[in-house]
């Protein structure tokens, strides 16, 4: 699939550096679009950077213009529950406009495939697990329902407009890239692993197990953690795949296992060698008991498997870029 050319938004952010250095790698040439918000100009490496943002038309149709992409990668997003519950009007304008200009700006220059960030946050607490594509999508907080209303536009544009896409529904990205080329750099920090890491490595940062009172094995929350090597390597698969497929095609990336919060705090407290205990605190807002993948629709049609996404190489991963980030040597 050499020489075709991927617009990827977000991609200077956590997943979308790793999936622009995956898509490089498999021959394409990559372009991100990002207005570096919560990215970081220092992630993109494997192509132009165009700072931009997907609610400025112009700055879209410009970069259409000048690039002339095969196809689209769509991560520009903000994507955490918590804040979204407490500023929705945010996360409508950033994720379901943003997403409804870009995809009006598609059109315009006749760009037709698409692949989308999209997220289990969409099912909201499940009726049962594994979850599979056909599971009832019900969010329960304002993130989801932002990413849910895309998923309906690509289902609707594909129908009336030609635009065929692939929404791949991530469970839990984690880890970093196994080069160490590229890692997880939010600001602030919100994901399980990093804070984990870091609370178990000083006494000043103490990860707190946000509720011990679900009903789980242990009473902590359950996800499908996925190291963000194995999404890109669906991503280029899903890519290569939507450009002689038509229509709008869900699948969701995860390993099918469901991990605690106690039992990453165990497992990045043994691989750290440093044991601060972490802190048991109440529930966080907007969170799901319990969030595991159906993924045997991607391992059908797409041919994807994980390869990487073990919890022991999801933290070595993770602390390897933490040490980086610690030493000055990362982003
Ligand atoms: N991290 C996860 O576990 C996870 C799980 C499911 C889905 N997702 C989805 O994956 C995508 C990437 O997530 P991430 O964790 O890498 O987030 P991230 O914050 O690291 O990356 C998002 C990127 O989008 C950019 N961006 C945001 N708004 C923009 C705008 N209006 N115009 C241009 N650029 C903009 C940011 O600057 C950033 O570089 C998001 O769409 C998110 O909803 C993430
Ligand atoms: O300091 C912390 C941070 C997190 N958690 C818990 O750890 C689990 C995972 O949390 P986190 O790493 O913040 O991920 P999620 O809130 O599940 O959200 C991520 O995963 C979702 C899919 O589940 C994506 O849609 C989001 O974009 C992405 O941020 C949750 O139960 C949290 O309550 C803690 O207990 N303590």
């Amino acid at each position: 699939m050499s020489g075709r050319t991927i617009l990827v938004t977000g991609g200077a952010g956590y997943v979308g550096s790793h999936c622009c250095k995956a898509f490089a790698r498999a021959g394409w040439n990559v372009v991100t679009f990002d207005n570096l918000s919560r990215g970081h100009a220092e992630a993109v490496k494997w192509g132009p950077l165009i700072v931009g943002d997907i609610l400025d038309a112009s700055a879209l149709d410009q970069a259409f213009a000048r690039h002339r992409p095969d196809l689209i990668g769509h991560f520009a997003a903000f994507a955490y529950v918590e804040e979204s519950v407490e500023q929705p009007e945010i996360y409508y304008r950033n994720n379901s406009i943003g997403s409804f200009t870009l995809l009006d700006r598609m059109r315009a220059a006749g760009v037709s495939k698409l692949i989308f960030s999209s997220t289990c946050a969409t099912y909201g607490v499940p009726e049962q697990v594994p979850i599979d594509e056909d599971h009832r999508q019900w969010p329960i907080n304002p993130y989801g329902w932002s990413k849910l209303m895309v998923e309906r536009m690509l289902a609707d544009y594909a129908v009336a407009h030609g635009l065929d896409s692939v929404a791949l529904r991530y469970f839990n990205a984690a880890g970093c890239d196994t080069e160490g080329e590229i890692g997880e750099c939010h600001e602030p920090e919100t994901h399980a692993i990093p804070l984990a890491i870091a609370g178990a490595l000083s006494r000043e940062q103490p990860f707190t197990v946000f509720g011990s009172d679900f009903d789980t094995r242990d009473g902590s929350a359950v996800r499908d953690y996925i190291h963000v090597g194995d999404l890109a390597a669906a991503h280029v698969l899903a890519g290569e795949w939507i450009m002689d497929r038509r229509g709008f095609h869900p699948f969701n990336l995860g390993t099918g296992q469901g991990t605690t919060v106690l039992e990453i705090a165990r497992a990045v407290a043994r691989i750290c060698e440093a044991e601060h205990p972490p802190r048991i605190g109440p529930r966080r807002a907007g969170d799901p008991p319990m969030l595991i993948a159906d993924a045997a629709k991607a391992r059908r049609e797409l041919g994807w498997k994980p390869a990487i996404s073990d919890i022991d190489t999801i933290v070595r991963t993770a602390l390897a870029w933490h040490r980086l980030s610690a030493a000055g040597a990362a982003l």
